[in-house]
């Protein structure tokens, strides 16, 4: 890898767990940052997320080898273009993005002159902000790679190479599969918490105050993910738009299936049903991807 600085632009969850990864695992890397919020600059600041905090992009990415948008998604085209005239053309640019094709297409178009490989460290958690950073959030985590066709394959290499120094396990896809893999496995899973938690607090208040007190069933996982971000994820529905629609009609089929199934007493269905899902819980374990990583320095998370 010949990347020795590293401009991080956006500073929460995801830019602060890069720049502590790099100082973790790339002491040699040289980072600098930025944040539209003040706050979020200082507190950045005073926690060493990165280098050098800048109190402007331009001279956050003047000498860097690496940009990496840390922004919510609906933000990275505005901000690749506010900041265009200010990145060296040596510059790689990529970013973090929960949705890939409407980013790398806006990427692309911001920055002719750039090398362009969009990123997705498939890690996260509920928590965003300049204290939610972690250095091994992205350790034996899926980092998918879609670079356009006709990328500088040296480009992609760095940034492969890059991901696996901090611990990722890199993938290449195209764009448009990644919205759609990622709608199922992540997306609606976030809708359906959100919806779930939604139609509890829409009950009447003492039935609300039961579901609070009895929440250690089903409905406190679900709490944990609707907790996350509403800047970041209404960007994701917008911009994955058509994938989710799609995925969101077959599921909502599926329901309504079940639902069938629980009114015609079809007990078989149903059992059928939960022995499969179990098969996937349990082939999930076996590779080593449940999130139960107590070794992992999550923190107070
Ligand atoms: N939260 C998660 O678990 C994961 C998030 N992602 C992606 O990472 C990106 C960042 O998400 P988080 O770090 O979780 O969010 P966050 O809310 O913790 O951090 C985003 C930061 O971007 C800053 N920002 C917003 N607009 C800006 C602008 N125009 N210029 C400069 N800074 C700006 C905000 O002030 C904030 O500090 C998103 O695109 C998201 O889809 C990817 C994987 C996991
Ligand atoms: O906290 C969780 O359960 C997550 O699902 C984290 C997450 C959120 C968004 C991503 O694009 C990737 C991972």
């Amino acid at each position: 890898m010949t990347i020795e600085r590293v401009a991080i632009i956006g500073l929460g969850l995801l830019g602060g767990s890069v720049g502590l990864a790099i100082a973790e695992y790339l002491p040699q890397v040289a980072t600098t940052g930025y944040d539209a919020s003040p706050e979020t600059r200082q507190r950045a600041a005073e926690r060493g997320l990165v280098g050098t905090v800048h109190d402007n992009a331009a001279d956050a990415v003047a000498d860097a080898d690496l940009v990496i948008f840390c922004v919510p998604v609906g933000a990275i085209a505005d901000v690749a273009r506010e900041m265009a005239a200010a990145i060296p053309a040596k510059a790689i640019i990529s970013d973090v993005g929960s949705s890939k094709a409407a980013v790398s297409q806006a990427l692309a178009e911001a920055l002719p002159n750039n090398a362009v490989v969009p990123a997705h460290p498939v890690a996260g958690t509920e928590r965003s902000g300049p204290d939610a950073g972690f250095p091994a959030l992205f350790r034996q985590r899926w980092c998918i790679l879609t670079p356009p066709e006709g990328t500088d394959p040296d480009a992609i290499a760095e940034v492969s190479a890059f991901w696996e120094a901090l611990g990722a396990k890199v993938e290449l896809m195209d764009a448009a599969h990644h919205d759609l893999v990622l709608a199922v496995t992540s997306h609606i899973p976030h809708l359906i918490a959100y919806t779930i938690v939604g139609t509890a607090s829409d009950l009447e208040d003492v039935t609300r105050s039961e579901v609070i007190k009895y929440s250690a069933g089903g409905f406190r996982d679900f709490t944990r993910i609707a907790a996350s971000d509403p800047t970041m994820w209404r960007d994701v529905f917008l911009t994955n738009r058509e994938a989710v629609l799609e995925m969101l009609g077959r599921f909502t089929e599926d329901l309504t299936a079940l639902q069938r199934a629980i009114r015609r007493e079809d007990g078989q269905a149903l059992f059928d049903l939960f022995t499969r899902t179990r098969a996937i819980r349990r082939s999930i374990i076996e590779q080593g991807q449940d999130d139960a990583r107590p070794d992992f320095g999550r923190g107070d998370h």
